[in-house]
């Protein structure tokens, strides 16, 4: 760019209008320019002294001694001594006059500018402007080379010779494929960017097109060295491959772990504990740990410096510890894991012990569950309208003395019903016993039922044993599968039913009673009645108020309720750490069709929990028989039934084979009553003796 201060000559000396040509002339030699400004005695510029005006006075022979005032010549072009370097250079491009004279804003003479000065000083200019380039492009990272329109290298920097591992000597003028073998241009024209292997470097080339002074067409190539990138890449996969090896470890080690640093904000957080608390990360990290899991108390270990462990403690009727501990820099608390543990909790007895004693657990051994209720209405979980409606009646038919008989499939919850009923009742504060009409030998039926008296029989028990009847007097007497009693039996207990007394086995004394009966039963037993299996008047006597508990196929909503809160009982009876039910493993359970009903459920849930151990119950830990039949279901819905009874024959077979033939606790194992294992044994023809 040009400069005035650059360009500018000074002018010491100049001509007035009074001074000869002699002195003209002399002057001219002196500072060998060809144009002489001429002033006032104010140095005010009146005009300039030229070549052309030296001629005119030289060709009129005009002597030396001549003033040169009547020759100079009068109309100068001038510049202003604060011109910008933009203006000059313009006026340097239009300019015709080789000599600019320079003034000052009063017209005063500062100096001249000659077009030889202004020529060198751009010369030097662009010499300098290209030194800059060629320094910058040679310093530059990217390799740089130029080709003139036959792909000749003319030019090349420093890094691009390192790259390709020559001097720029060796290179110059050389065809560009001899330089780079793998250089393609027509892929390279197809991209933007091409990456490509130069040596030991991996370069990304970048064409661009140029008009040589030719007017042909040669190309710039431009290549990064991106080995540098490669290579961390290279490392962040290392360390991604790494990070998920610990993450793996953490995970598997730990139950759960969290960090704070010493602002209390959370570092990490693994996802068994993220999960725990239905949390997500996203949410929790970098926040304060008072604000996100304060039950951890884990903000204190930074003040304190001193690790523990927490009490147990309870979420989602999980239990949990927090080991809490203080990561120490030299001296300094600079953060804190809290280590939280919650599977497999068998080391912690003690502190189970602690909690379990602040618990009240509900087994309360044999002998009292058979005398007391345990249940009451309020603890029949469920979302149903038809349940709550029948809950409602129940609560208002529990309030009379009236017996009440309820039917519905086995595990549906009909004991659970009488309990309630029983608490509803004036007389929850008196006995509640439970008969299972089912499970008692025939032989031994009215023994249990009245008792017998001491003598009665011979053996053990000859001491005599008050029965049932007298265990309930003042309370409720629960006939639990009061279909399946004998025939015999049923007019015996429809006497006692009528004239509320009995004589006891071997007795003569007539014992009077104030019992209130609630029976229950899955059985048909209208259709009974019609078959003379089932007495017509005692059916009528049981059947005073009856209550119809829909199946658990029949009420989905309750499906996902009771889940949730078998899963808490659970967890906290055996330990586990199950945090829900993933949506396939849910869809699943309500496309199932519950055949044991509640019991089934609670079992199946109990068996899934066991294999899961932790998070989340998955589709894979429900059992075979009811993956078997969904899948089957969904598939093709006619075969249906077909395709249940096929499952049900399976699982029936599994739990008999599993406890050896055991048919109690093989009824255990399906959720269904002992009786209805019988019905199912004789409908499919499975031996007993596997
Ligand atoms: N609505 C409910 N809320 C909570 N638990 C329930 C509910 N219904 C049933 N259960 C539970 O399901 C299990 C089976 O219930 P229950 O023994 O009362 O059924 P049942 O109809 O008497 O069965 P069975 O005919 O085989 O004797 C019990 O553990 C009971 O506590």
């Amino acid at each position: 760019m040009l400069k005035m201060k650059d360009i500018l000559t000074p002018m010491h000396q100049c001509l007035s209008p009074d001074n000869t040509l002699l002195e003209a002339v002399e002057l001219m030699k002196k500072l060998r320019i060809h144009t002489i400004p001429v002033t006032d005695a104010t140095r005010r510029l009146v005009g300039v002294f030229t070549r052309s005006s030296l001629y005119s006075m030289v060709l009129q022979e005009k002597p030396l001694d001549t003033p040169i005032g009547p020759f100079m010549k009068r109309e100068v072009e001038t510049l202003p001594e604060d011109m910008s370097p933009d203006q000059l250079e313009r006026n340097t491009e239009i300019t015709k006059v080789g000599t600019g004279i320079v003034v000052n804003r009063n017209e005063q003479l500062i100096g001249v500018i000659t077009q030889s000065h202004v020529v060198s000083s751009l010369l030097q200019t662009t010499r300098s402007l290209k030194e800059q380039l060629e320094e910058i492009i040679d310093t530059s990272k990217l390799g740089a080379i130029m080709t003139d329109e036959k792909r000749q290298i003319i030019f090349v920097n420093r890094k691009f010779c390192e790259m390709v591992g020559y001097k720029d000597s060796e290179i110059l003028y050389k065809d560009l494929a001899d330089v780079i073998p793998n250089f393609h241009l027509a892929e390279m024209e197809k991209t933007d960017h091409h990456r490509m292997k130069i040596g030991i470097y991996h370069a990304v080339a970048n064409l661009s097109r140029y008009r040589t002074i030719k007017g042909d067409e040669g190309f710039i190539v431009l290549f990064q060295d991106i080995s540098d990138v490669e290579k961390m890449a290279q490392e962040l996969q290392t360390v991604l491959k790494w990070k998920s090896i610990v993450q793996t470890v953490i995970n598997n080690v730990y139950d759960g772990l969290v960090m704070i640093n010493e602002s209390k904000a959370i570092t990490f957080i693994s996802p068994s504990l993220l999960e725990l608390f239905e949390l997500k990360e996203r949410e929790v990290l970098h926040k304060s740990v008072d604000d996100i899991l304060p039950e951890l108390g884990l903000s204190k270990i930074i003040k304190t410096g001193i690790s523990d462990i927490s009490d147990m403690m309870e979420v989602k009727g999980i239990r949990y510890a927090v080991h809490r501990i203080p990561i120490y820099q030299r001296d300094e608390v600079i953060g804190a894991i809290g280590k939280i543990a919650f599977r497999g909790l068998d080391e912690m007895k003690e502190l189970f012990r602690r909690f379990e004693t602040s618990q009240t657990r509900n087994g309360q051994g044999e002998s009292d569950k058979t005398k007391f209720a345990h249940f009451t209405f309020e603890q029949i979980m469920t979302s149903d309208k038809q349940m709550e409606k029948l809950i409602r009646s129940a609560c208002k038919a529990a309030k009379g003395q009236s017996t009440i008989l309820i039917r519905g499939e086995s595990g549906t919850g009909k004991e659970l019903f009488a309990h309630a009923i029983h608490s509803a009742s004036s007389r929850k504060n008196g006995p509640f016993v439970t008969v299972n009409c089912a499970a008692i030998p025939e032989h031994l039926l009215e023994s249990e039922f009245f008792g017998y008296e001491e003598g009665a029989f011979t053996g053990a028990n000859r001491k005599g044993k008050i029965g049932k009847f007298d265990l309930a007097n003042g309370g409720t007497l629960f006939l639990d599968e009061v279909g399946d009693m004998s025939f015999p039996l049923q007019a015996k207990l429809l006497r006692v039913l009528q004239g509320r007394e009995f004589f006891r086995v071997g007795g003569t004394e007539r014992i009077q009673v104030d019992v209130r009966i609630i029976a229950a039963t899955h059985r048909p037993l209208e259709k009974m009645v019609q078959n003379g299996e089932f007495r017509e008047d005692l059916y009528y006597r049981l059947n005073v108020f009856s209550f119809q508990i829909p199946p658990l196929r029949n009420r989905k909503s309750d499906i996902l309720l009771l889940s949730e809160s078998f899963i808490l009982e659970l967890n906290r009876l055996n330990g586990t750490a199950i945090t829900g039910i993933d949506p396939d493993a849910q869809a699943t359970m309500l496309d199932y069709e519950w055949p044991g009903n509640v019991r089934e459920l609670r079992n199946v849930l109990e068996r899934a929990m066991i294999f899961a151990e932790h998070g989340k119950i998955k589709r894979e830990d429900l059992p075979d028989y009811m993956l078997l039949e969904t899948e089957n279901d969904s598939t093709d819905r006619s075969t249906g039934s077909s395709l249940m009874e096929k499952a049900e024959k399976s699982a029936i077979k599994e739990a008999m084979q599993k406890t050896g033939g055991n048919k109690t606790r093989a009824a255990q194992l399906l959720g269904i009553s002992r009786s209805v294992l019988y019905e199912k044994l004789k409908k499919y023809e499975i031996s007993v003796r596997l």
